[in-house]
């Protein structure tokens, strides 16, 4: 009878990708139960800040794609459209966080974000696959508008061409999802005022557009890229950021938010409010921050959560 050969024993060398499968792992959880979900991704205009953060955002996008999750880009662009606008000799001016936006502004605002913002950021996107496909929330109906007058000092004001958003179609994006297309919208909507003439169009602040996309879409997760660390609680006068809080939390601290922060709180209490079962303000000038954002068991940034949830992972 021949001997049976010892079973190998497991090899003593170290292996120097454990620290990798560790942290695979630690992203399990996440990417289980974000399988096939939609998760909308606004990526602000501040954040793009260098060509290489661009390249990481763009990396990020298409991983969430290949692991099994249905990305959708919604990006801002105010930076960039205010650097055109003052090529064309036109002020930038906000009122309430969103841009005072002339008939002439607007047509700014539409070529600067279709025709360059969303163009680079689809040219990234497709730099690793024929993924994504942009559009803008006039095409199929996709973000319908009525005028927005937000509130100054108790009394609204007219901003002109500002959109607030009145009717979400999800069809077209629904099928580029459904054919593994990564959407890319800018936040340019069509006029629901039949009165308008044919291809007039408003300019939606693209954290409220991400916003309404994410409710609309039943997504899981919406996360925004932004210039800062998250939601600072005593902003401008600390740094502490407010890792977690609840809608209601958030609700009682929107009065007290300034600038760019309010269209971003406002469309994460939206979110949460309508179905999406998280909401996170995360730094987008720190590379990979999509990627760090799942693959860490806490998160970074800002989580808000609906109000009788316990603590989300
Ligand atoms: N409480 C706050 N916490 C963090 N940032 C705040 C807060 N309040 C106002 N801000 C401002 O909001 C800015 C982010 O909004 P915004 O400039 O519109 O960015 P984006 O282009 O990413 O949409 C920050 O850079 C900061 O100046
Ligand atoms: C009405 C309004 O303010 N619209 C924004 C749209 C772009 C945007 O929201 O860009 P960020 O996400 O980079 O701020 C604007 O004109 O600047």
């Amino acid at each position: 009878m021949t001997a049976t050969p010892a079973a190998p024993t497991a090899p003593t060398r170290k292996h120097t990708a454990l620290p990798k499968a560790q942290i695979l792992i630690e992203a399990l959880p996440w990417l289980t139960r974000h399988h096939g979900k939609v998760v909308v991704v606004k990526f602000g205009g501040n954040a793009m800040v260098d060509e290489d953060l661009k390249r990481a955002f763009a990396q990020d996008v298409v991983f969430l794609r290949h692991a099994g999750l249905r990305p959708v880009v919604v990006h801002g662009g105010g930076p960039q459209i205010s650097a055109q606008l003052d090529r064309h000799g036109l002020a930038s001016e906000f009122r309430a966080g969103l841009r005072v936006t002339t008939p002439e502004a607007m047509d700014v605002v539409r070529m600067v974000l279709a025709g360059q913002v969303q163009r680079e950021l689809v040219g990234l996107l497709n730099e690793h696959g024929p993924f994504a496909v942009g559009l803008t929330g006039e095409d199929a109906h996709t973000i319908t508008a009525t005028r927005h007058r937000p509130l100054v000092d108790g009394e609204p004001v007219d901003i002109g061409r500002v959109g607030e958003v009145a009717a979400i179609d999800t069809g077209a994006i629904a099928a580029l999802l459904a054919d593994g297309r990564i959407p890319v919208v800018s936040s340019v909507a069509r006029s629901a005022d039949e009165a308008d003439a044919a291809g007039e169009v408003f300019n939606v602040n693209a954290d409220t557009a991400a916003a309404a996309l994410a409710a609309a879409l039943g997504a899981e997760t919406l996360m925004v890229l932004t210039d800062v660390e998250g939601l600072y609680e005593n902003w401008p006068d600390s740094d502490e950021v407010i890792s977690r809080l609840t809608a209601g939390e958030l609700e009682r601290l929107l009065p007290e938010l300034a600038s760019g922060m309010v269209p971003k709180m406002e469309g994460c209490l939206y979110a949460v409010r309508h179905g999406v079962h998280t909401a996170r303000v995360i730094d987008g000038r720190v590379p990979h921050s999509i990627l760090l954002e799942i693959f860490t068991d806490e998160g970074i940034g800002t989580m808000v959560v609906p109000d009788a949830e316990g603590p989300a992972t």
